[in-house]
């Protein structure tokens, strides 16, 4: 069997979406105050859809959502020449000729988002060729069915806050994320304002549900010191990227300061990236995205250095190419769950585009054993709202 071809397109959505709203979530974007929308960044309205095919006619779907219209050259130009005439199940010889050919500028960000996106096409070949689901080759069933975490909840007025997570938990979920609106920038009243929003979650939820708070990047160590006693009253399951992906020395500082968990890793990217937050002991949990990280050849690497850690894994997105890994590995517990919903950050997209995402019952999802691959096909029941980019 040898990679024939690859396509690889970018799906701008122009359908209708949520109004922008101001402090949905805090963000890095959040220190540069007084300089126009620091949502901006937030916002993820394009995906790339990248499709292997084989001599044999099996074909592949992969996808990356960072920056998809930079991807997209970098897979033309650099990685599809590299692929085509290769053995797709020589996967790991591919994600090495990938990573280091283009080692100089694509070992982090949107160079691995795209070889991301090719690995992941190949292990859904890999499935398809062999009539198995994906979790089969990596490990198969270590569950019943995945546990998952509905994660919405952004920054909002408290009674709408609280009307979206008595939602969640009358649909039986005992886990759910919310993000904080606000960061240094807004001083105690800002501070307060986040204090807030878990407390009327924790109000309604009680006691018996994971509450999981996000701050996307948008704080600073001395904030996140000072505001982390004032939350360990509502016993959050973890904060989320409290501070830039970069500051390492800050995740373990704050692990070390506060008996709250600290989470991260889904702008990491390789198992050598997260060897680095490993050995540093900067996080309490691991959330890499498999469309990010360097696909499902670099997960499940990272999967098993993390086993040896035991530090949990639970990736960022829901979505068939994290929920394999998932299922596949007794060291992923959970998976995250973007509820579907209008377009607003751009998350729900994923269900726009494919069909196959398996929907939750009583905070559960499942895959099958019988779908071959990952389980997914292009949707075209929203097309008219996307423009492609061939
Ligand atoms: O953890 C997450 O889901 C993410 O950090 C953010 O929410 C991002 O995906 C934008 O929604
Ligand atoms: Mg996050």
């Amino acid at each position: 069997m040898k990679i024939k071809s690859i396509r690889s397109r970018v799906y701008r959505w122009t359908g209708p979406t949520a109004a922008p709203r101001s402090n949905l979530s805090a963000s890095a974007m959040d220190a540069l105050s007084g300089l126009g929308d620091s949502m901006s960044s937030f916002r993820f309205h394009e995906w790339l859809i990248c499709e292997v095919e084989t001599d044999d006619g099996i074909v592949g779907i992969g996808n990356c959502a960072l920056a998809p219209r930079i991807a997209k050259p970098i897979i033309d130009a650099y990685l599809a020449p590299l692929v085509i005439g290769c053995d797709p199940f020589d996967v790991e010889a591919i994600w090495q000729k990938m990573y280091r050919s283009t080692i100089a500028w694509g070992r982090k960000g949107i160079g691995m988002a795209a070889i991301s996106a090719i690995d992941i096409a190949l292990w859904d070949i890999m499935g398809k060729a062999v009539g198995k689901p994906v979790f089969k080759l990596l490990g198969g069933r270590t569950k019943e069915a995945i546990p998952v975490y509905a994660s919405k909840l952004y920054s909002q007025p408290l009674d709408s806050l609280a009307a979206e997570a008595k939602r969640y938990l009358d649909e039986g979920f005992t886990m759910m994320k919310l993000r904080f609106g606000w960061g240094p920038r807004d001083g105690a009243a800002g501070m307060r304002k986040n204090i807030d929003l878990i407390r009327t979650v924790r109000e309604v939820v009680g006691d018996d549900v994971d509450i999981m708070i996000e701050c996307y990047m948008g704080w600073t160590v001395d904030y996140a010191e000072r505001i982390l006693p004032r939350l360990e009253e509502f016993r959050p399951r973890w904060l989320e990227e409290p501070v830039l992906p970069d500051d390492i020395a800050g995740y373990s500082f704050l692990r070390r300061k506060s008996p709250i968990p600290i989470s991260g890793g889904e702008h990491e990217f390789t198992l050598f990236g997260f060897k680095q937050l490993l050995d540093a002991e900067a996080v309490s949990v691991i959330q890499y995205d498999t469309n990010r990280v360097g696909g499902i050849t670099a997960a499940q690497k990272i999967n098993m250095l993390a086993e040896a850690y035991q530090v949990p894994v639970i990736p960022h997105a829901g979505q068939m190419h994290n929920y394999h890994l998932t299922m596949a590995n007794l060291n992923c517990p959970i998976s995250e769950f973007f509820p579907v919903n209008e377009v607003e950050v751009g998350n729900e997209l994923f269900y726009y585009l494919f069909e196959g995402d398996p929907l939750p019952e009583r905070g559960f999802i499942n895959l099958s054993d019988d779908v071959p691959g990952l389980g997914i096909t292009l949707s075209d029941k929203h097309l008219a709202s996307f423009e492609v980019i061939e």
